[in-house]
């Protein structure tokens, strides 16, 4: 296996009205291939900053990333944007789909944009249906996104992430305008994908989501404070295993 993502003394410093405010500080992560690793942590601790980083959606400030052993800093523009394309996915509480479009072209939009892929309309659209298929949505396929629910929307944006078949997937708060019942069935969805060797990046606040991962990093001030790693195998018991760590960490 190798290593998905590797950050070295990563920072990141926003600018606002001439104060500077350091929000991760030398962070060292890494992600191997085909783990599923949450991220953590107090609010303003700097969880969804690190995960723009990591994902090249924002400029980082010093340190270095590195995606399947490839510096992002050191990407032209374009070879950042095609890399993000074609191997990364992104999945976020906003959803942001495009409300002219119907669920299924939201869902097919990236792949109609990939050079990578250079497949036929219809081999796209039977990926997209396929995929809708597999997240049992394929029903809201012709749908306009107000006329279904968050649940199914948030699996369309699933389906979207995966559309051009990434190594990897970003997901800020994939749960986190969902109800526990359709909380729950994304989950299901993303352990899935995660078992079939895609590898995850997600931050959430939900001790019950975090619990579904592989292992759960803690951040605090721009800072990785510590990490779990489940040993438990019962829902209840890694739930309960992670609620406890989290409370010795200052949750
Ligand atoms: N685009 C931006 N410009 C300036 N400051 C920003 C920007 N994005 C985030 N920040 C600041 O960075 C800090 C960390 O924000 P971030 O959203 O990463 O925290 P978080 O841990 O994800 O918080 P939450 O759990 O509340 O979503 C905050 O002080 C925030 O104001």
């Amino acid at each position: 296996m190798a290593t998905a993502l590797q950050t070295k003394d990563l920072c990141k410093t926003y600018i606002v009205n001439k104060r500077q405010n350091n929000v991760l500080k030398n962070v060292d992560l890494t992600v191997e291939e085909g783990e599923m690793v949450a991220v953590m942590g107090p609010s303003g601790s700097g969880k969804s900053t690190l995960l723009y980083a990591v994902s090249g959606m924002d400029r980082i400030t010093a340190g270095s990333v590195s995606f399947f052993g490839r510096e992002l800093a050191g990407m032209r523009p374009r070879e950042l944007a095609d890399t993000r394309l074609e191997e990364m996915g992104f999945i976020f509480q906003q959803m942001y789909m495009l409300k002219n479009l119907t669920v299924l072209d939201n869902i097919i939009l990236p792949a109609c944009q990939s050079k990578e892929q250079r497949a036929p309309r219809r081999e796209i659209v039977a990926r997209g249906e396929g995929l809708m298929r597999k997240l049992g949505i394929v029903e809201t396929a012709d749908s306009d996104i107000s006329e279904v629910s968050g649940g199914q929307l948030q699996r369309a944006c699933i389906c979207r992430s995966l559309i051009n078949r990434p190594k990897m997937i970003f997901a800020d708060e994939p749960t986190g305008a969902l109800n526990r019942a359709a909380s729950d069935g994304v989950m299901e969805k993303l352990e899935e994908i995660n078992r079939e060797g895609t590898t995850l990046l997600l931050v959430t606040h939900d001790v019950k989501v975090a619990s579904r991962c592989g292992r759960v990093v803690y951040l605090v001030d721009g800072n990785i404070k510590g990490e779990y790693t489940f040993e438990e195998s019962l829902p209840r018991a890694r739930e309960r295993a992670l609620s406890n760590w989290l409370i010795e960490m200052g949750w």
